[in-house]
């Protein structure tokens, strides 16, 4: 294996962290430290790492829920997007149960500015792309716990992020439900080349959905490994794959430290 740096030009970056570091005690301990990453236009990067260690921390301060306590965040948005650069999906959906499915999907786009009609149309069109159209009057307790997942991810894209965030939220889903959103995901990002980062402490989901699997692992917690997974579609049984799996669970047990940026592993070598 080469270890080759991926060219980056500063105007594809949309994420960029600088030192990151974050104290819940004023600085006498970090949940995280050190933390420097640069999320490029277009990437779905998975964020892996052991339950617990920071994970979606580091997502709500990207993400301006939460400040750092050092370092720096910079997101870039695009003109079209500058109200609205992120959004993000919870682990569970977090609907409002007095809202029909149409109307939590429009809550994302209130306070944009648009008209009532516009704001409808851009709510269809984000059901439509995750597969509930037909549902748009339903109440969210009438839904199954995977569609309400789904309308989750509507709202988030209706504004049409330039970052999605999303904070396993398939881990409360059963294996079918979860397989059925993971391709509808990948499918959805086929289409809009949106910028993903997705968080997740299951190994074969990064996988199968990440371009880029970044490791969160250590106390405090700091990326340990950066790899860039081949095209699809994967073969999880292939040599190559099985041995850049067993590296990320090395890493993520803190039997091995590449460091933030020493190892991009190609995708022509996988
Ligand atoms: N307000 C807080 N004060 C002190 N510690 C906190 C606070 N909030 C979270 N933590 C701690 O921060 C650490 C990271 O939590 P976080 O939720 O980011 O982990 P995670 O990697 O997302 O975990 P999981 O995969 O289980 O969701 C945990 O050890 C947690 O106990």
């Amino acid at each position: 294996m080469n270890n080759v740096a991926t060219p980056t030009t500063t105007a594809d970056v949309v994420v960029r962290l600088e030192n990151i570091g974050l104290s819940h005690d004023h600085g006498r301990s970090f949940i995280l430290r050190h933390v420097d990453l640069e999320i490029r236009r277009g990437e779905f990067v998975a964020l892996l790492g052991p339950s617990g260690v920071g994970k979606s921390t580091l997502l709500r301060v990207i993400m301006g829920l939460m400040p750092p306590s050092e370092g720096r965040v910079e997101l870039k948005s695009t003109p079209a997007s500058v109200h609205r650069p992120a959004a993000m999906v919870f682990q569970d959906a977090k609907l409002m149960p007095w809202r029909s499915v149409l109307r939590n999907v429009e809550l994302g786009l209130e306070g944009l500015g648009l008209e009532r009609a516009a704001r409808r149309a851009r709510a269809m069109a984000a059901l439509d792309l995750v597969g509930l159209a037909d549902k748009t009057n339903r109440w969210p307790r009438q839904l199954s716990g995977g569609q309400r997942q789904r309308v989750g991810v509507a709202r988030a894209l209706t504004v049409e992020p330039d970052l999605l965030l999303m904070d396993e939220p398939f881990g409360a889903l059963d294996a079918i439900t979860r397989t059925a959103l993971q391709q509808e995901l990948l499918r959805i990002h086929g289409r809009t080349q949106g910028t993903v980062l997705f968080v997740t402490h299951d190994l074969d989901e990064a996988l199968v959905l990440a371009d880029r699997i970044i490791i969160l692992a250590g106390h405090p917690a700091g990326l340990r490994g950066d790899f860039t997974v081949g095209p699809r579609p994967r073969d999880r049984t292939a040599p190559a794959m099985r041995a850049m799996a067993e590296r990320m669970k090395r890493l993520i047990a803190g039997e091995e430290n590449l460091g933030a940026d020493a190892a991009y592993w190609q995708a022509s070598e996988i």
